[in-house]
């Protein structure tokens, strides 16, 4: 059998290329199901603030969408068009990268300190590396304040767990959407009985168009690769 040595291996990173469609009415269902108080149909693996619980209750506890400031912690492919899906609704828009995309015409915040103490809801989609583990810590959940609504359908580690389910439980914010968590498929027990928490089982993209679409990029990248031409979406290192 005929062997490669493993150095001789060219080694090429891709990801989804930003016309990748992801299921993002998945997504925003995600989102909007916690901000969203007329959504009254959650599946049943999650509970909503919203819309388990009495009219009444909910009247008084409902938040509304539009005219929100919504900051986006990473604005890259799902970031974006959250982004746009959120605009019409009147929400306003703002966020935070390493840098500046100058092709953005949404205001950028430095760092996440400052994009939590200017918005409402903070909507964490970006990727999880070391420098990014935890950029969601206590003082920036504290600086969002306790009307904050915080939603993660990146990775779990972004978010400091320890201190956000604490902040939930003690009310110091006022809900959160998540879809992951920082020792999946452990969830913090806590978070099952909250009533300001929407909970699902990393499922933002688990559809079958996600999946198709998935196979037919990946396909089209080793066909590409094979016969030297250039791949889609490859990952530029920094
Ligand atoms: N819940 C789910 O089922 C899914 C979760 N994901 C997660 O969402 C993440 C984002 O996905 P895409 O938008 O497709 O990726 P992307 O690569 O298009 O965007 C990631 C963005 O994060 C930004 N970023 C990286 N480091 C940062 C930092 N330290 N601070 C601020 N921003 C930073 C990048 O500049 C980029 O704009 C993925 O890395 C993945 O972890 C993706 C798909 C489904
Ligand atoms: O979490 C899912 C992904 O595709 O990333």
């Amino acid at each position: 059998m005929a062997t490669v040595k493993e150095e001789a291996l060219p080694l090429v990173l891709v990801h989804r290329p930003p016309n990748f469609h992801f299921p993002f009415k998945h997504h925003l269902q995600t989102h909007f199901r916690l901000l969203d108080p007329l959504d009254s149909d959650p599946p049943e693996s999650t509970h909503s603030f919203f819309s388990c619980h009495a009219a009444s209750v909910a009247l008084q506890t409902s938040v509304q969408l539009g005219g929100k400031r919504v900051g986006i912690v990473g604005l890259g492919s799902i970031g974006a068009k959250i982004a746009k899906r959120l605009e019409p609704f009147g929400c306003a828009i703002s966020y935070n990268s390493r840098r500046k995309k100058p092709s953005v015409p949404f205001p950028w915040f430095k760092n996440v300190y400052d994009l939590a103490v200017n918005n409402d809801v903070l909507i964490v989609c970006c990727m999880l590396t070391e420098e990014s583990r935890h950029i969601i810590r206590k003082d920036i959940m504290t600086a969002l304040g306790k009307e904050g609504v915080i939603i993660n359908v990146g990775r779990g580690a972004l978010i400091d767990e320890k201190e956000l389910v604490q902040l939930l439980v003690r009310g110091e914010l006022r809900g959160a959407g998540l879809d992951v968590f920082e020792n999946e498929p452990d969830v913090p027990q806590e978070l099952f009985s909250l009533k300001n928490v929407v909970l699902s089982p990393h499922c933002a993209a688990a559809t079958p168009e996600c999946f198709d679409a998935l196979e037919e990029l990946i396909t089209a990248n080793l066909h590409a690769f094979f016969s030297s031409k250039p791949l889609q979406s490859v990952v530029e290192l920094e």
